[in-house]
């Protein structure tokens, strides 16, 4: 199973997020905390069983080459006009080395994914196209084909809902990790609770040290 990872540039992905470092305007780091909390989301990713490949699709492919060291690879989204669009192109690249696999979207903000609970939603998703809602139960974190399928992604505001209409099967395992996506400041701290992965851990640490008032 090989799954895709979209990401707009990190500096104006997340926007939603940019209150989180608790620091004041302009004091920068948000890129550093959507690039840490892609890198913990990858990591977890790659080390899920039955996960072969990890592709993510990046309107700025160069602004996100570190991520390569998390064993995912980088790819452009060719003039993708939107988040779908760029799903497809990943999709597309994909299939082209193996046209019979099932290919999965998967979120890149899942700070305290393990690995287990990736893997355990796949196990149940078993060979239907399926998808796991956010813990809000209104978004979609993860979104698998049937092997050789059409993924068919229509993630945006309401996907969960999108994702039932066009027929995949929603997962019923608890999975927090896999459905603890961030946008906001209150999700991050949701994440923080089931416990985040190291390098997202480390950029909020630094950041609450140097802007700690003194
Ligand atoms: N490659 C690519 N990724 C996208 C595109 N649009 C959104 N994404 C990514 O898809 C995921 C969900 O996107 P959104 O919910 O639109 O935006 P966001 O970055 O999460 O956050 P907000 O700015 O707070 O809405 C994020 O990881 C985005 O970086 C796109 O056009 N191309
Ligand atoms: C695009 C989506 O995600 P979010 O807005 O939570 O990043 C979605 O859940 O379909």
């Amino acid at each position: 199973m090989d799954l895709i990872v979209p990401m707009k540039p990190p500096r104006s992905g997340k926007s939603r997020l940019r209150a989180a470092l608790g620091c004041p305007p302009g004091t920068g780091g948000h890129a550093d905390l959507v690039r840490a909390l892609a890198a913990d989301t990858l990591r977890a990713a790659t080390a899920a069983a039955g996960v072969r490949r990890v592709v993510v699709v990046a309107t700025d492919p160069g602004a996100l080459a570190e991520l390569r060291d998390t064993g995912a690879e980088v790819i452009g989204e060719c003039g993708a006009r939107d988040l779908n669009a760029a799903l497809r192109v990943g999709e597309r690249f994909l299939r082209s080395a193996d046209p019979g696999g099932v290919v999965g979207a998967l979120q890149a903000d899942l700070p305290a994914l393990r690995p287990e609970e990736l893997a355990a939603a796949v196990a149940e998703a078993s060979g239907r196209r399926a998808f796991a809602a956010d813990r809000h139960g209104t978004g979609t974190t993860l979104l698998l084909s049937a092997p050789g399928g059409p993924l068919d992604p229509r993630f945006g505001a309401g996907s969960a809902r999108a994702h039932t209409e066009s027929g995949a099967a929603p997962l019923l395992l608890p999975a927090p990790s896999l459905r603890g996506d961030v946008d906001t400041p209150g999700d991050l701290e949701h994440a923080r609770l089931l416990g985040l992965g190291e390098r997202t851990a480390a950029v909020l640490a630094l950041r609450e040290a140097s802007c700690a008032p003194r």
